[in-house]
């Protein structure tokens, strides 16, 4: 598959000397939709801000469409389309007005039909008259994606596309990206949602303080996700995890009152079952029982130490 974005050894120091990206290497596929994952601080929005030319690197090279962003910005920048986090645009524009000055902004020619499409495309033609700020908040985030589309971009960037909007709002935008990808343009975007990328991602990055730990297709990465946490709440503490369990790798918690024990929903053989039939064997009695599903934090924890370990 051809790539339309190739990342190299990317670092970036601020002037504090903090090292927000320490030697990222990343190559986008041409129509793919990529989601970037990571925790708050990971260095997301830095590495976007690189590749759009609003942040300078401090090594390291990028090229966007064939165009390396600092020795060519012009030719990278006008293959890309950015959708902010923030909705930044004058409330008191028109709609229409607005995505065609966007469009200008990147010295293409005016074309009316291709921002008839684009409205269309978004559900705004019927609001391409209205003031920014008369538009419900779905739709200023949906002025926002016009307007980044407005100069034809081959890439998309979306920087947390679904940030505090409501579940309604979230699946209308998943739907939206979908569509988006079918016109063949290629799409990148940050969340903190595992179902965001479950739902629309082809492949997804994990980053970390500065590392991008992994790179999978999605389906395999769900695989590794499809774990869960189950609490057996225990009618009496114990003191340490008999050895009679040594198979299931259980942790004791709470001073001794609970058990914890992570598996894999995916396998054929989850062990629940027996483990309880085993702690029945032991005469160890319990009260209660939970499970939960990993969450993004337990995948980071646990795809951090396996890091460490190797
Ligand atoms: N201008 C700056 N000067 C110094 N440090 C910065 C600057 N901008 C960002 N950082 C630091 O770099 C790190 C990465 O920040 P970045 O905004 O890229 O993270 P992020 O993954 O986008 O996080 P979030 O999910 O919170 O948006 C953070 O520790 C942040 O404090």
């Amino acid at each position: 598959m051809a790539s339309i974005i190739e990342v190299n050894g990317l670092t970036k120091r601020y002037a504090s000397g903090f090292e927000a990206l320490k030697g990222v290497d990343l190559s986008i596929n041409e129509g793919e939709i990529f989601a970037l994952l990571g925790p708050n601080g990971a260095g997301k929005t830095t590495m976007i801000s690189i590749i759009c030319g609003i942040a300078r690197p401090t090594g390291g090279s990028v090229t966007v469409a064939g165009h390396d962003i600092l020795r060519d910005y012009r030719g990278a920048r006008s293959a890309i389309g950015l959708v902010p986090q923030e909705l930044s645009t004058d409330q008191f524009e028109r709609v229409i007005d607005t995505v065609t000055f966007s469009r200008g902004l990147f010295g293409k020619p005016r074309n009316d039909a291709y921002v008839e499409k684009v409205l269309r495309d978004l559900s705004l033609w019927d609001k391409r008259h209205s003031k920014i700020l008369e538009l419900s908040g779905g739709m200023k985030r949906r002025v926002m994606i016009a307007k980044a589309l407005s100069h034809e971009p081959r890439v998309l960037f979306l920087d947390e596309p679904t940030a505090g909007v409501d579940v309604e709002l979230r699946r209308d935008m998943w739907k939206l990206i979908g569509e988006l990808r079918q016109t063949g343009v290629t799409i990148i975007l940050t969340t903190h949602y595992i179902e965001e990328a479950e739902e629309m991602a082809d492949r997804v990055g994990v980053i970390t303080r500065g590392e991008l730990l992994l790179v999978e297709e999605k389906t395999a990465l769900m695989k590794k996700l499809g774990k869960k946490t189950l609490t057996i709440v225990l009618a009496d503490p114990i003191d340490a995890v008999p050895a009679a369990l040594a198979d299931w790798n259980v942790t004791l918690h709470a001073e001794g009152s609970e058990i914890e024990y992570i598996f894999d929903t995916q396998a054929e053989r989850t062990g629940v079952s027996s483990l309880l039939r085993r702690l029945g064997d032991l005469g160890i009695g319990y009260k209660d029982l939970n499970t939960r599903q990993s969450s993004l934090e337990d995948i980071f924890v646990s795809l951090v130490h396996q890091e460490k370990a190797a």
